[in-house]
């Protein structure tokens, strides 16, 4: 990778090193082969020297069953072949302008997700040491809440202190709830006001959640009571609502308070009617993709579950190494970082770490196409999972500087309207795509089938931190949900085997 060609030799800005245990594994996968083996020759004998036909009917099944269990073993053995560690240099990247970059953080139930660990996850992706005007946080809200609303606007209010203390003070956690429940967050008085301003902040949202809705004495400006409005009308409610795009933070306007741009942070609620499928959370980022398309346009994307904080400022730079490195980008559609989480006890009786399906087997993908998308923790570039759009998406291509200006605004509300797929190939060809409960693994499989690649970047520190599901019910909930998901890829004409076969790319 090294270029010696200038006068100065150019440093990689990525590296990477197959797994040191590689030959440890191929022993092993030797030896356990040889195991099966042995098993498949004495089903066999034993099936040849049956002496009756219930006992043949019973070693039969199993065999079957051994078939099974070897052919799932043998499949797992790929992520076992070539594990590839990929390091990221990001001290190394040009000082040339970065790109900008789209946040889009998904969330859907305000009573479930609490707006306030939303608000969180976003205030710690808008303090990243990126350029801030080329950061734009977008949250979808599918949950159509007023109260999501309110919170992120307080949220942005106290993101004016919030990430210039960040930055000041060099702050690694800056979700502010885990900062000040950390132990190493040290009293001074800095800390001692950013503190108070946050508990005041969590005072408000805590009252509007416990009255259930947002009401007049709760707003102190009239664009607050004219943003608000929109709740009164008859049909209002989660599953029937018109569009709702709020600009919270506008980069070229607002300044924190030492005079620095902030990001820009958009809510939006994408329009809803019941007799219109709105396709879950693949749904919501098409919108997203849209409506970003439109305001900000950047090429890189990063897509966030509303639970997922960042753990490292740097995460973002990480990413461009891969992204920004030309010999690379060309087919590199995501950068996906492991999904791990905080609060595990030390014996999860649950599992809930998934250490195997998020972090070894991501690994091992890296030898090959590269890792399936996990739904969260990841970084597009935006062609690649946009696809070219055809003509009719006319409005799409008309992006403006001014974000908070009428022409941009009507055209997002368009965008984000619930017919506004109808006769098109959003979902299938373009966008992320619906069909599957696990819409990620759908659609980071059709993107590698198209042939896309894609990077796993794993961490000392991890980049992201989630919460894992709160009871065994939840947990086997999920599971349910992802198996449902795999199953219905497996049952679609874009069967895993079939499909991936054909298109000879997988
Ligand atoms: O109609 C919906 C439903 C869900 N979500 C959001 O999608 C995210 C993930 O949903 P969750 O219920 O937390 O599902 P999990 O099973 O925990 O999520 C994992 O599995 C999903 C399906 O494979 C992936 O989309 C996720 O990124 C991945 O973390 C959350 O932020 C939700 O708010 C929506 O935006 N709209
Ligand atoms: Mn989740």
């Amino acid at each position: 990778m090294e270029d010696h060609s200038g006068d100065v030799p150019v440093l990689p800005l990525h590296t990477s090193e197959v797994d040191r245990y590689v030959h440890l594994n191929r022993i092993y996968a030797v030896v356990y082969s040889v195991g099966i083996l042995a098993l498949f020759y004495r089903h066999t004998l034993q099936l040849l020297s049956s002496p009756t036909v219930f006992s043949f009917v019973f070693t039969l099944s199993f065999f079957f069953a051994d078939v099974i269990l070897a052919v799932m073993w043998v499949l797992n053995q790929a992520y076992y072949w070539r594990p590839i560690h990929r390091r990221s240099h990001p001290e190394r990247l040009p000082t040339v302008e970065l790109p900008g970059l789209d946040v889009f953080i998904c969330t859907s139930d305000p009573f479930k997700e609490p707006p306030m660990s939303v608000a969180n996850t976003a205030l710690s992706v808008m303090a990243y040491d990126y350029p801030m005007e080329k950061l734009s946080v977008y949250l979808s809200d599918d949950g159509g809440s007023d109260l999501t609303l309110f919170t992120f606007m307080e949220a942005a209010k106290f993101a004016k202190h919030w990430i210039p203390f960040c930055k000041m003070n060099d702050i690694m956690m800056r979700s502010p709830d885990v900062y000040f429940d950390s132990k190493t967050a040290n009293d001074n008085h800095d800390h001692h006001n950013i503190k108070i301003l946050y508990e005041k902040m969590k005072g408000k949202v805590e009252a509007v959640m416990m009255n259930g809705r947002v009401e007049e004495h709760h707003l102190h400006s009239e664009i607050e009571h004219i943003v608000f409005q929109k709740w009164k009308q008859e049909r209002f409610t989660r599953q029937e609502h018109p569009s709702v795009i709020q600009i919270l933070l506008e980069s070229n306007k607002d300044r924190d308070i030492t005079d620095q741009p902030l990001p820009n942070l958009i809510y939006i609620s994408r329009e809803k009617h019941r007799s219109v499928h709105h396709h879950f959370k693949g749904g919501s980022l098409n919108a997203l993709l849209r409506v970003s398309k439109v305001m900000t346009n950047a090429p890189f994307i990063l897509t966030l579950d509303c639970d997922m904080i960042s753990n490292d400022p740097i995460t973002p730079r990480r990413a461009m190494c891969f992204l920004l490195d030309e010999a690379m980008s060309e087919n590199l559609a995501y950068v996906q970082f492991p999904q791990r989480f905080r609060g595990i006890n030390e014996s999860d009786i649950y599992g809930n770490e998934y250490t195997r399906i998020f972090s070894y087997n991501l690994l091992g993908m890296n030898g090959t196409k590269g890792p399936n998308y996990v739904g969260t923790n990841t970084f597009f570039q935006r062609r690649a999972i946009e696809g070219i759009l055809p003509t009719c998406e006319e409005t799409l291509k008309s992006t403006m500087t001014i974000i908070s200006s009428t022409k941009v605004l009507d055209l997002a509300n368009k965008v984000a309207g619930a017919t506004y797929e109808h006769n098109t190939k959003w979902g299938c060809e373009f966008g992320f795509r619906y069909g599957s409960l696990t819409e990620d693994f759908y659609t980071g499989f059709i993107l590698h089938c198209e042939g896309w690649r894609s990077i796993y970047c794993s961490t000392e520190r991890p980049a992201f931190l989630g919460e894992v599901t709160p009871t065994l019910y939840d947990g086997l909930n999920q599971m349910k949900r992802w198996t449902i998901g795999l199953f219905e890829v497996v049952l679609s004409r874009h069967n895993t085997f079939t499909y991936g076969i054909k298109k000879g790319k997988c």
